[in-house]
């Protein structure tokens, strides 16, 4: 079975059914409401009640969306010696098998689509094209790793005789319980960091983002339901901050998957070794470029660097927030990013018609307004940097320029629709600017030049580079084709989610030797 992406909306609008997909989203966003104003609790085998209890309200309106468990020590200690028990069973089962359960959870994830992507809506802010392909990505990501496993066949080798009476093999085993501490931005990297070290034999526990546990929620229930046998996997919500720490330097945690901001990855990181060594990945944030050169199609830059940068509002670890273009094509791409911001459609992302839905949460709003006071300080605003009054959370795509190298909106991530223009002399000045960043997760070029291309390519210190990308000059990895990897403070691993390389990093090698 070869593997193929779901790509759900192209494939509707490629057989001219986009008013079908409309329909279907619609109605998907009336069965949402069902699911909308329950208490969620905590599963580890059975389902648990905490005493202490967090309200989950919706970025859109402000309303209540559910209420879910702020997990406890004593719950997590229950599931931990839970997961550990049963871990060997679980990779005993086989390579095939859990392939195979895996395939049926993306079946499973697939038929219900368009009630995930209404849900993100309420739980995220993701406008209907957006959501479908976050949970498309998903699916890839379970089909990709299930086939990726089998043709590995569960990554065990025979690898021949150092003497000639003896046998030896590599066999790659599970490490045992990973605790897996995900993000609010998208469903599928929720999905994808549990899928890696649970299909290679692995427990986990999941703790997903307080601002998305419901879709996490109900992933756990499709995997349990798909046959994953539910000693394998739990589910505690609760505060990063909180439960968190002891989550990460729990002594039968063995390894640690997460996917978030530096600041939280890098405390992660200490807390989770300070005892003993640990397998701890941590992909983390992005400060990403795209740059334009003289020699550019501009028409097409401009539409690669606004969706990059505007795209679910900025939120994405791969927004473009710095563009370098070359000074002789600069007011011309002023001019037209411009008119194109200006014209964008903020509103509920329910809505047919909206292009950017809210950001995720208060703090993103202030955060917000912070940094539009520092642009008005450091340099000008060319479009935006105004919050729309309402019950959501609604800001304005905003465009900055004339900052200076040492602005905070320059060397921050702000993961806000927030882009920076930066006027430069050369490509040369654009990758060494790349460079000289903390960050090295994904940036693209445009230009029509084949030797720019390569010169980009072979000189830039990042993971996932893309040119003349105009669906998105620095977002929108396809699983499968590109593995999408971050370098330097972005990511510690220097492997993809995606690729072939990923799941080896769930797993230790066994090297066996019989002499007979
Ligand atoms: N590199 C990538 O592939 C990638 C992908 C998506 C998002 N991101 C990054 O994620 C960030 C946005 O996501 P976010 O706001 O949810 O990130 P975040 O760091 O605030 O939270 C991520 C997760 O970590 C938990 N957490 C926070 N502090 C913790 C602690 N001390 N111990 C244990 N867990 C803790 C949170 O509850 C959440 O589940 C951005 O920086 C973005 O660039 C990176
Ligand atoms: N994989 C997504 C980004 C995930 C980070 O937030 C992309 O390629 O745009």
């Amino acid at each position: 079975m070869p593997f193929e992406n779901e790509v759900t909306y192209v494939k509707y609008v490629k057989n001219g059914k986009e008013k079908e997909f409309n329909e279907l989203y619609d109605k998907a966003c009336e069965e949402a409401k069902k699911y909308i104003g329950k208490e969620y609790k905590n599963i580890i085998g059975k389902e648990v009640e905490e005493s202490n209890k967090i309200k989950h309200t919706s970025p859109v309106d402000g309303k209540e969306i559910g209420i879910f468990q702020a997990g406890s020590q004593k719950y997590v200690d229950e599931a931990i010696s839970m997961l550990k028990k049963a871990q060997k069973s679980w990779f005993k089962s086989g390579y095939v098998n859990r392939a195979r359960v895996m395939l049926k959870a993306a079946d499973l994830m697939s038929r219900d689509k368009f009630l995930i992507s209404a849900l993100l809506a309420y739980e995220n802010g993701k406008n209907r094209t957006e959501a479908m392909a976050d949970v498309d990505e998903g699916i890839d990501f379970l089909r990709y790793y299930a086939l990726n496993l089998i043709e590995n066949q569960g990554f065990v080798r025979f690898t021949g005789k150092g003497y000639e009476n003896e046998e030896s093999m590599s066999y790659m085993k599970p490490y045992g319980v990973f605790a897996v501490i995900a993000p609010f931005n998208f469903y599928a990297i929720t999905a994808g960091m549990v899928a890696g070290p649970l299909i290679t034999g692995n427990s986990v526990l999941l703790k997903p983002s307080s601002d998305i546990p419901l879709t996490s929620y109900l992933y756990v229930k499709t995997l349990i339901e798909a046959g994953v046998p539910s000693e394998n996997i739990a589910f505690i919500s609760g505060k990063g901050s909180e439960i968190g720490p002891y989550i990460t330097a729990h002594k039968d945690i063995s390894g640690i998957l997460f996917t978030g901001s530096r600041d939280a990855g890098i405390s992660i990181f200490k807390n989770a070794t300070k005892d003993r060594p640990k397998v701890v990945i941590t992909e983390m944030g992005g400060k990403d470029t795209i740059t334009v050169t003289s020699k550019a199609d501009i028409n097409k830059a401009v539409n690669g660097v606004y969706r990059a940068a505007f795209g679910y509002s900025g939120q994405k670890c791969s927004a473009c927030s710095i563009a370098y273009v070359e000074e002789k094509v600069y007011d011309q791409f002023l001019t037209k990013i411009k008119e194109t911001t200006d014209k964008l459609i903020v509103g509920d992302p329910k809505k047919l018609e909206t292009y950017m839905g809210p950001v995720i949460n208060k703090e993103a709003v202030e955060k917000f307004k912070k940094y539009s006071e520092v642009a008005r300080k450091d340099g000008k605003i060319l479009s935006g940097g105004n919050v729309i009054e309402g019950p959501g959370n609604f800001v304005r795509p905003t465009i900055v320029t004339d900052l200076p190298k040492n602005s905070d909106i320059i060397r921050h991530e702000l993961f806000l629709p927030f882009l920076a223009i930066v006027k430069v002399k050369n490509l040369d000045e654009a990758i060494e600017r790349i460079n000289e960043s903390d960050y090295g997760l994904t940036g693209g070029i445009f230009t029509e030049d084949p030797s720019e291309i390569q010169k980009y390519f072979d000189e830039v210190e990042v993971g996932t580079i893309y040119a003349n990308r105009e669906r998105g000059g620095s977002t929108g990895a396809m699983v499968g084709s590109q593995p999408f990897v971050g370098w330097k403070l972005s990511g510690i691993s220097g492997k993809g989610t995606g690729s072939f390389y990923y799941l080896q990093q769930f797993l230790r090698e066994q090297s066996q030797t019989i002499a007979h």
